[in-house]
């Protein structure tokens, strides 16, 4: 559910594509400033729109029909303050400030992104989030890493490793490197973060090109051989259990932006990874506001 009670079906991917437009990469879903929901719905498929709970369902063959929003109030002036339910947050309302992603971005010539590492323990995801922002902070660029294990020392403490803490890490750590895109920031997530969909649940958070994922390509016997905190001979040991790559699962995303290889024998330097990171930013533009 995003910020405007829009549940996307499975398989949609809903994108944030401007102030209180989003889109599923064919159609827009807008949200009018008196509170209306204009909803052009795709050929031969439904949307669902969930307003204060209440389900709506937008029919196949480009329907479109507006919804007003079953929550929305009247202010004391009469005009509509648009209050929403998100989540368990009952009347809560979006507040604009004229400050914006683009102002902060001119200010440091850099774009806000996410560029979320994600691979088995030890195959190298802290040490390439490093070394790229080494690089980054060399070139005058701003960023910031989120490390999943240091998350879990403080905001995420509460967590455990089975499936739906593991998403709920996940989830977290993406809603605070949106918030560090939206200041700017050059996010740099690195989790194992071993399930698809929350992984793509991070990137429908994000404006469409902002989530740039890489993929850690590093096979288990490598890691294990790594194994730098003891932690795969704990796991086969049977010390810990659900470990990631012993017996828990890791989903190997298809289609990721960056992938780093590292095969027996031939294995890039963390330095030389975060250069292919770097050289994707560069082209994308990221690196000049
Ligand atoms: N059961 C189990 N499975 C996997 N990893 C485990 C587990 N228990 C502890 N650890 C340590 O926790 C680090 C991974 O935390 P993450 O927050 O990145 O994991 S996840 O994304 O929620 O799956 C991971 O750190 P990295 O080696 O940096 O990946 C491990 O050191
Ligand atoms: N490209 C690389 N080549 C060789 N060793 C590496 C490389 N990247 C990381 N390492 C080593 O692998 C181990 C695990 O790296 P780390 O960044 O902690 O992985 P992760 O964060 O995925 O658990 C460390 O000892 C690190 O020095």
């Amino acid at each position: 559910m995003n910020a405007i009670g829009l549940k996307p079906v499975p398989g949609i991917r809903m994108q944030r594509v401007g102030l209180g437009s989003y889109s599923d990469g064919d159609h827009i879903i807008c949200v009018m400033k008196k509170g209306f929901l204009r909803i052009k719905a795709m050929e031969g498929s439904h949307l669902r729109v969930n307003v204060n709970g209440k389900g709506e369902t937008v029919g196949p063959n480009g329907s479109c029909l507006d919804l007003k929003l079953a929550n929305e109030v009247q202010g004391k002036n009469g005009n509509p303050s648009s209050l929403s339910t998100v989540g368990n947050s009952t009347n809560v309302k979006w507040h604009e400030c004229s400050v914006g992603k683009s102002e902060r971005q001119s200010l440091i010539n850099q774009k806000g992104c996410v560029v979320w590492i994600t691979g088995l323990s030890g195959s190298g995801k802290s040490t390439v989030a490093c070394a790229l922002s080494q690089i980054l902070c060399q070139r005058g660029k701003l960023s910031y890493i989120l490390d999943g294990d240091n998350v879990r020392h403080g905001l995420n403490r509460d967590l455990s490793f089975k499936a739906e803490d593991r998403a709920e890490n996940i989830r977290r750590v993406g809603e605070v490197a949106k918030l560090f895109a939206d200041a700017g920031v050059i996010c740099i997530a690195c989790l194992i973060s071993p399930y698809e969909r929350d992984r793509e649940a991070c990137r429908a958070m994000l404006p469409k090109g902002d989530f740039i994922e890489v993929f850690m390509d590093v096979p288990l016997e490598i890691c294990e051989a790594r194994d730098p905190k003891g932690l795969y001979k704990l796991a086969r040991d049977g010390k810990i259990k659900g470990f990631t790559g012993i017996d828990d699962p890791y989903e190997r995303p298809q289609d990721s932006e960056i992938v780093l290889t590292c095969k027996v024998g031939d294995c890039a330097s963390p330095y030389e990874m975060a250069e292919k990171v770097i050289r994707y930013l560069e082209a994308k533009g990221y690196l000049e506001a």
